[in-house]
């Protein structure tokens, strides 16, 4: 996917300020940054969630408004941080929310749709909390059902905002597992993370700072590694454990 002119002002402040950014189709992209830095609202600009947002976003090569709202929920699934309002509904249910796209006005979900929910609460290690409200579930098993919800979703294009928060290490290893499956499968995700050490095992890296973005490019290269320094005002230690990048706070 991909945007031109993307701005975002909010009560006269200019949040997010983003010439051209194109982000490559089937592979895994990480935006870091600093606190403030735009990242979530850059997601949300590019899932089409807000509306203050200024400029072109492009989704498969299409113009946003271009797509219906029912092929744009399809192709593009979301997941975001601290989602009200369905606290009430059953785990199982909220998953199934993630079949609404596929399913027929009013009809009721098809043995697919019964199918994609299993297997997507299933992988997350979700399935046995189905009957549970929402609302009942600690941090890291409600962070677990909805991503349950993103990958029932089947979308082409996956964006996922902190969806590491309150996940135990089991579970981020899992996750890592999750989106390098997807992204073999030929799918493009972009995960905002506070995680530097994991976003640097990322295909694609796009650091923020202040509503810009001041570096992207392979995760790999040391290009990477010499920006998320810079905006981490160099507060952060960048080494190589076992062919792992761990970072540390300094
Ligand atoms: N509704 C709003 N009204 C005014 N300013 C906002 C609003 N939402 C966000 N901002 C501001 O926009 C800037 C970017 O916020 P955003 O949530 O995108 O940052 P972020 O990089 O995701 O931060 P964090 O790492 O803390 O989650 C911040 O300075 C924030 O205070």
């Amino acid at each position: 996917m991909g945007a031109r002119d993307l701005q975002v002002v909010l009560h006269g402040r200019r949040i997010l300020d983003v010439p051209a950014l194109a982000i490559p189709a089937g592979r895994w992209t990480a935006v870091v940054g600093p606190n403030g830095a735009g990242k979530t609202t850059l997601l949300k600009a590019l899932a089409h969630l807000l509306p203050a947002a200024r400029g072109r976003v492009q989704l498969m090569g299409r113009d946003m408004e271009d797509w219906s709202g029912r092929s744009r929920a399809r192709t593009l699934a979301w997941l975001g941080q601290n989602e009200g309002g369905t606290d009430d509904l059953l785990a199982h249910d909220v998953v199934m929310l993630g079949r609404l796209p596929h399913q027929a006005w009013l009809g009721a979900p098809s043995a697919l749709d019964r199918a994609a929910v299993e297997n997507a609460m299933r992988q997350t290690q979700s399935w046995d909390w189905r009957e549970r409200p929402l609302g009942q579930l600690s941090g890291g098993e409600r962070q677990r059902v909805l991503l349950a919800r993103a990958l029932a979703v089947h979308a082409d294009v996956l964006l996922m905002d902190e969806p590491l928060a309150n996940l135990d290490a089991p579970h981020q290893a899992d996750w890592l597992l999750t989106v390098r499956a997807l992204v073999d499968a030929g799918h493009t995700v972009v995960s905002v993370l506070h995680e530097l050490g994991m976003a640097l095992q990322a295909d694609e890296l796009l650091v923020l700072a202040q509503g810009r973005v001041v570096h992207q490019g392979r995760a790999a290269d040391a290009a990477c590694r010499a920006a998320l320094a810079s905006v981490f005002d160099h507060r952060i230690a960048i080494h190589q454990v076992a062919g792992q990048w761990v970072v540390l706070p300094q």
